[in-house]
């Protein structure tokens, strides 16, 4: 057996019976011996580095390879509907995401409740090296009480669109400049870091906000913040908006994007390529409704546009465990097909991507599992399985077949795969008596606990699908290996 590497290639049999839960089978520090993965070692190294043809090529505007994040799992994430935040809980995530790297984390407003203003005090008593943000309305009484707190910035918010001029705060354009600027004087006033963002962007007027976010740049904000509150926009329009933005104010440019329609991850990255500097997410994308650019697909997107950058800047190990933090607390799994992270995020199982990835794992991923600390699996344990996936698996037993027999074993899983999901330890077990046999002339025993109409029906599968290539196999084998024992057909068709 090879030991579990940080390469991290594992073999798994991954059927629905194996006991597969998220977050401990397919950690990188799962334990082999008793889970029944094993590593292997594929036959190149994986991801190695080459030039990426959709690298754009002197893009002035993009910010790509420098781009910051402001974590706002501990505001937008409070928003969630799940999400309670015990004092300890937001201490524990601050100082997670501070070791993962973020820039900022941004925390409810102070004005939310007495105990919202404590916590956000304690927070930035801890002396984290990422900067500590609240998040307030565009109100000098907010903004008064948000400077107290002991943050590094505040971000301001106000909406822009008609709905929220209408619906929600019911103050017009002028009204908005003029709270805006004077909130942006006070909080500069006060040495920290001052943020105004409208809320609601891509639902405003395009000459109210470009006229709007001139304004406050000219007072000196720092930053301005584009909002796709309610996720209605396309990366076109993100890249649009945020173009033109960006040859209007001279400040760094913040974005937000809900990910109602799906885009949030997207809209991110065109944000940055258009000029943006910062990017607001969330743990697994929490927030309001179904939340926001989650920080793990954020890596993903960004891993893979810039390696480098992101690999030396953010400590991407720690992802995971961020993850299972914040999903335990708000009570939530973390999906099947979350970036990253996901139980089958780097999990291989038709017997074609099967065999490339075993020789070189670039061929079917674009994301190297062990910069996250996460490892790769080869499915085997299904009917799509193929002998190069069996053959990797028969390696990892200890145990020596020629390719024919390992082709014959294959058809054996198969065929029991074609009757009923199968678990690793079915396979294995099939792997290991078809191996015996070689050896024992004894029949393959039915697995255990299979009902005689399983037994009848994995018969007939086996009959169909053995047939000639059986035989066919069966007679390369006795050629190859003298010390096969002659072909003699079981009930099962096992050669034995
Ligand atoms: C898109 C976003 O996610 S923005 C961030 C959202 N975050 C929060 O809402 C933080 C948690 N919120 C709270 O605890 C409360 O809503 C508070 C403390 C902020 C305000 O509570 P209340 O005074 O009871 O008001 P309520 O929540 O019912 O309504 C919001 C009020 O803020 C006003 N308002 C809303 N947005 C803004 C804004 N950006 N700037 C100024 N005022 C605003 C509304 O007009 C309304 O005022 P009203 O009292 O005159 O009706
Ligand atoms: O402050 C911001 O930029 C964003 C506020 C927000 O959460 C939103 O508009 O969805
Ligand atoms: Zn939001």
């Amino acid at each position: 057996m090879c030991p579990v590497d940080d390469a991290s290639n594992g073999v798994d049999g991954h059927a629905h019976t194996n006991g597969h839960t998220n977050g401990t089978t397919n950690g990188a520090n799962a334990a082999p011996e008793t889970n029944g993965f094993v590593a292997v070692e594929t036959k190149q190294n994986p991801h190695i580095q080459t030039s990426n043809p959709y690298q754009p090529v002197g893009d002035f505007l993009s910010n790509i390879s420098r781009f910051k994040i402001i974590e706002s799992t501990l505001r937008e994430g409070e928003q969630f509907a799940n999400a309670y935040f015990s004092t300890e809980v937001k201490i524990q995530i601050a100082k997670a995401l501070d070791d993962f790297g973020v820039d900022y984390i941004e925390l409810t407003s102070p004005c939310a409740s007495e105990q919202s203003r404590l916590d956000c005090e304690a927070i930035c008593k801890l002396g984290l090296k990422a900067k500590i943000l609240t998040h307030v309305r565009c109100t000098m009484e907010d903004a008064r009480v948000a400077v107290e707190t002991g943050v590094d910035g505040v971000d301001v918010v106000i909406g822009t669109s008609s709905y929220l001029r209408e619906h929600s705060h019911g103050k017009d354009m002028t009204y908005i400049k003029n709270a805006a600027i004077e909130v942006i004087k006070f909080v500069k006033s006060k040495g920290l870091e001052i943020r105004f963002s409208s809320e609601d962007s891509f639902r405003s007027d395009l000459v109210d906000l470009l006229t709007l976010y001139s304004a406050v740049d000219k007072v000196g904000v720092h930053r301005v913040g584009i909002a796709d509150t309610v996720g209605c926009a396309t990366p076109r329009q993100v890249y649009d908006l945020v173009r033109t933005l960006r040859g209007v104010v001279s400040c760094d440019i913040e974005t937000h994007f809900h990910n109602d329609t799906g885009c949030a991850i997207a809209n991110a990255y065109v944000a940055l390529e258009a000029g943006a500097t910062h990017i607001d997410t969330s743990v697994i994308g929490i927030g309001e409704r179904n939340g926001i650019t989650p920080l793990g697909g954020l890596m993903a997107r960004m891993i893979v546009a810039d390696r480098e950058y992101v690999t030396k800047k953010y400590n991407l190990k720690k992802l995971k465990e961020i993850e299972d933090l914040v999903a335990d607390n708000v009570e939530i799994n973390i999906p099947f097909n979350n970036y990253i992270t996901g139980f089958s995020a780097f999990t291989h199982k038709a017997g074609i991507h099967a065999k490339a990835i075993l020789n070189n794992p670039s061929t079917y991923e674009i994301i190297n599992p062990a910069d996250f600390g996460m490892t790769r699996y080869v499915h085997f344990a299904s009917r799509l399985t193929g002998w190069n996936a069996i053959k990797s698996r028969v390696e990892q037993l200890g145990l020596e077949m020629t390719d024919a027999q390992i082709k014959v074993c294959t058809t054996k899983i198969k065929a029991m795969a074609d009757v009923r999901p199968i678990a690793i330890d079915d396979a294995d077990s099939i792997i290991r008596t078809f191996h015996g046999n070689l050896h024992r002339k004894e029949d393959v025993p039915l697995l255990p606990g299979m009902t005689e109409e399983e037994k009848k029906l994995f018969e007939m599968k086996q009959a169909e699908l053995s047939g000639e290539r059986e035989k066919r196999s069966l007679d390369e084998a006795a050629d190859a290996q003298a010390e096969v024992p002659s072909g003699k057909k079981t009930k099962t068709g096992v050669a034995a």
